[in-house]
This record gives structure tokens, C-alpha cells and sequence, in this order.
């Protein structure tokens, strides 16, 4: 892997690793007076240079092309609104890949960003380009495009997928400030996640995956009380304003990117209890696009076939309501998927490999891997149903996706680097 240092014609501005092939470098400088950037690779060789883009609606913004060779950063999108299980599904996700994942060392003790070995999670939040004042005195909310920089987010991830490190704006949620920027280095995993990742079409195109997570208002509801009053000293009339004040713009901009996703998860109330209205018991949907590559739906029993299973019994201890398992294909948003729905809970974590063993394409790399994931964080949120478990089947296709797509790459011939 190549190492770079970029320079202005004035004075050092940033590093960064290099480890591709053409790389873009959108660089944002707000007090430079100068109109030419070089950039230098770690022999002092000049590398490149380019002109400043005049053309760019960002102050002093520049692109830069070079050639180093190597390997590309995996870029994977996660939708959901706030509250609703993001936080929760990346710890799933690291931990499918080993190693924990923890705020960028030494950095602003409010970063959102989450790092581990191979994979690096950036909060969508950081590109919010109004404050919280701003916000109000605009009078739009974070769901709306407006309040939000996607020239810069798509700069920054498309610089990021081809291995050059950014200087990515901090969104505070403490003081509801805009905090300096801090340094994102490309990883070999990059989870985008937030309200929007599959809103700009240029963002979305840079998705090796995406993902929504659509939890039905009813669910919502309860987990966001669950969490606001319990855990914040929120009252019930607030949380309820706060959700009726937001499902406009909910509507409109974050809740259609789902048509997008390569998979959805989403989160119903059960049919197994009638006219339940406590949503502690939840039908979950795994609705897994067809034909895209690098990701083979998951299946059961017979793939193709519409299948409905009970498994409690012998082999699975249920109490009520019981659970049940449906498996098929189905048209969505025009769309041709599989999907696979659990409704109810377990009450024996130990015996989910019962179930795991009827399931195929799990891309596990050992029998009963996906319990085994289970059981490690029975204490995360919805651990004893299909959130939790189909989580987890998502995470494993993750890192199978990863790994096919650095195998393509590894037999792809390699450029030769420029320096
Ligand atoms: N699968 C689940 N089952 C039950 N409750 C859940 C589940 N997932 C999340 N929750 C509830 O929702 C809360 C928020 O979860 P989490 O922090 O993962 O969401 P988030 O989308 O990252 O939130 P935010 O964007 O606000 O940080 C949890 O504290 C928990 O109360
Ligand atoms: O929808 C959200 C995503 O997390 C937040 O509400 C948004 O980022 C604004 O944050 P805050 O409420 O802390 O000002």
C-alpha cells in the first residue's frame, strides 16, 4: 500500500493512505488562497496535482487522481430512522468480524464514529449542514434534505471507497453543534448509516449493499418509550410529539429509500396474539433482494418453494404465544425477493441451532455459527426474536459479500502504482 502526504503549494494540510487504483480526492479547505494542490508520495516524489474546481459548489474544493494500486474499501449502506436498532445492528456486525469497535482514539470525546479492525462505521449525522439553531430557525427538520450536505457526503464516500482518508465533519449531538473535523482513514468495510444513505442517486451508486431497517410505527412507538422515558426522563406527551412532528418528513424522504435496499428488515406487530397492542411479541420480516451479486438470499428448507413451519415441539421449547416461521418468494417495490419471516420469541437461546440447521446459504464458517453469534450477545436488544436473529444472518452476508468481493478483486490485474 501506498502512503501520500498532500500538501497545498502553501503548507501541509493532511495525510493519507492511498490503496487504489484511481483514487478522487475531494479536498475542502475553508482559508486557502492559492489554487493548485500537489500531492506528494512518501518519497517526496511529486504524485499529482490538480487545479482547484471552480465549477464545485464547495469553497476551494479540488479532485485529484492517482495511481497506487491495491485493494478497495467495501462500502455498505444502513437506513432506519432514529431509534430504531442502527446502534444495535452495527455492534452485531463488528462482532461477526472479531475485535470490538470504539470511537477514533484520542479524538472529540463526542465523535459518532466507530472503528474496529476491518470494518469503520460513520454516522450520516456528520453531514447534517444545519445545527440544531439552524434547524429551528429554518424551520426544517434533520429528516430534510435540506439540512443536510450531500455534495460533501458523496465526495467524502466515494474518496473513502477509493482509499484516500477525508477530513469528515462532526455532528455533536450533546450541543447540537457542527465540531471540527476529524480524520477517517479508508477501512476494508465502510458502513455508512443514518437517515439517509440511499437518498442521493451519487451515494447510492457507491453501495456495494444497503440495507433499511423499517420498524413499523407501532413498534417504534414502544421502543421509544421504552428508551426515552425509562432511560432519558422523556414524558409520554413528548416522545408522541416528537414521533408526530417527524413522520412528515419521515414519509417523504427517509421511508421510500427502502424500495432501494439490497435488504430490509422489518419489524410488525404479531399475528400470533389477536389484536395484541403491548409489542413486546414481533413478526419479522428478512426481505433479501434477488440478484445481486455477491449476496445469495437465505432459504429455507426448499428455495423457491412458499413454505410455513411451526418448530416448536420436540426440538424447540415455545412458550406462548409459540413461533412461526414462513418462508417464499414475493414481489416488492417491483422487485423480485425472498423473504423470511419469524413471528414470536425464543425462550432457549441454545436451542436456536435446531433452527439454524434447517436454514441454508447462511454463509456461516462453521456449523451453528449464527447461535453461536446469538448466545454472545444475548444482553443486545431483541436477542429472542427475529431482529436479533436475522441481524445476524445479515452480518454473516456481510462478511461473505466482503470476502467474494476481495477475491474478485485480488484476481483482477493490478496497476502498476505511479511513484
Ligand atoms: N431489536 C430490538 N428489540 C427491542 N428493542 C429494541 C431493539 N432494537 C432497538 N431497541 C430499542 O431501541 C433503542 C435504540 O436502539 P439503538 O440505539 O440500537 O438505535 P439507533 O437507531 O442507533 O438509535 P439512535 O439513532 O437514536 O442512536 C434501544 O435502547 C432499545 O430500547
Ligand atoms: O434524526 C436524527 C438522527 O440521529 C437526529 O434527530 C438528528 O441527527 C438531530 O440530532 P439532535 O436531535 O441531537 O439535534
Amino acid at each position: 500500500m501506498a502512503v501520500c502526504t498532500v500538501y497545498t503549494t502553501q503548507s501541509l494540510n493532511s495525510t493519507f493512505t492511498s490503496s487504489t487504483t484511481k483514487s478522487h480526492l475531494g479536498f475542502h479547505q475553508k482559508h486557502h488562497h492559492h489554487h493548485q494542490l500537489v500531492l506528494f508520495s512518501s518519497n517526496g516524489k511529486k504524485w499529482w496535482s490538480s487545479k482547484r474546481d471552480d465549477q464545485s459548489s464547495v469553497a476551494n474544493r479540488y479532485v485529484i487522481t492517482c495511481s497506487a494500486g491495491g485493494q478497495q474499501t467495501v462500502v455498505i449502506g444502513l437506513a432506519a430512522d432514529s431509534g430504531c436498532g442502527k446502534s444495535t445492528f452495527m455492534r452485531r456486525l463488528t462482532s461477526v468480524f472479531g475485535g470490538a469497535a470504539e470511537p477514533p482514539k484520542g479524538g472529540n470525546p463526542d465523535s459518532n464514529t466507530l472503528i474496529s479492525d476491518t470494518t469503520t462505521v460513520i454516522c450520516l449525522d456528520d453531514y447534517h449542514s444545519l445545527d440544531r439553531t439552524g434547524r429551528k430557525e429554518k424551520g426544517v427538520t434533520a429528516l430534510d434534505p435540506r439540512a443536510n450536505d450531500f455534495d460533501l457526503m458523496y465526495e467524502q464516500v466515494k474518496a473513502l471507497k477509493n482509499g484516500v482518508a477525508v477530513d469528515k465533519p462532526i455532528y455533536n449531538h450533546v450541543t447540537g453543534l457542527l465540531d471540527p473535523p476529524e480524520l477517517i482513514k479508508p477501512p476494508k468495510i465502510l458502513v455508512i448509516e443514518g437517515l439517509h444513505p440511499m437518498y442521493d442517486s451519487r451515494v447510492r451508486d457507491l453501495l456495494d449493499f444497503s440495507i433499511y431497517l423499517d420498524i413499523s410505527n407501532e413498534v417504534k412507538f414502544a421502543w421509544k418509550i421504552q428508551r426515552d422515558m425509562a432511560e432519558r426522563g422523556h414524558s409520554l406527551e413528548s416522545i408522541k410529539a416528537s414521533i408526530e412532528a417527524r413522520k412528515p418528513d419521515f414519509d417523504a424522504y427517509i421511508d421510500p429509500q427502502k424500495q432501494y435496499a439490497d435488504a430490509v428488515i422489518e419489524v410488525l406487530p404479531t399475528k400470533l396474539i389477536p389484536d395484541d397492542n403491548e409489542g413486546k411479541v414481533l413478526r419479522v420480516r428478512l426481505i433479501m433482494k434477488e440478484g445481486v451479486e455477491f449476496f445469495d438470499p437465505v432459504y429455507l428448507f426448499d428455495e423457491g418453494s412458499t413454505i410455513s413451519w411451526i418448530p416448536c415441539g420436540r426440538k424447540l421449547t415455545c412458550s406462548y404465544p409459540g413461533i412461526k416461521f414462513s418462508y417464499g418468494p414475493e414481489i416488492y417495490y417491483g422487485n423480485e425477493v425472498s423473504v423470511l419471516e419469524m413471528d414470536g420469541q425464543f425462550d432457549r437461546l441454545d436451542e436456536l441451532i435446531y433452527v439454524e440447521s434447517h436454514l441454508s446459504n447462511l454463509s456461516t464458517n462453521f456449523y451453528g455459527e449464527v447461535t453461536q453469534q446469538m448466545l454472545k450477545h444475548a444482553d443486545f436488544p431483541g436477542s429472542n426474536n427475529g431482529t436479533g436473529f436475522f441481524q445476524t444472518i445479515v452480518g454473516l452476508k456481510i462478511r461473505d459479500l466482503f470476502e467474494q468481493i476481495s477475491a474478485s478483486k485480488a484476481k483482477a490485474p493490478v496497476e502498476a502504482a505511479k511513484a
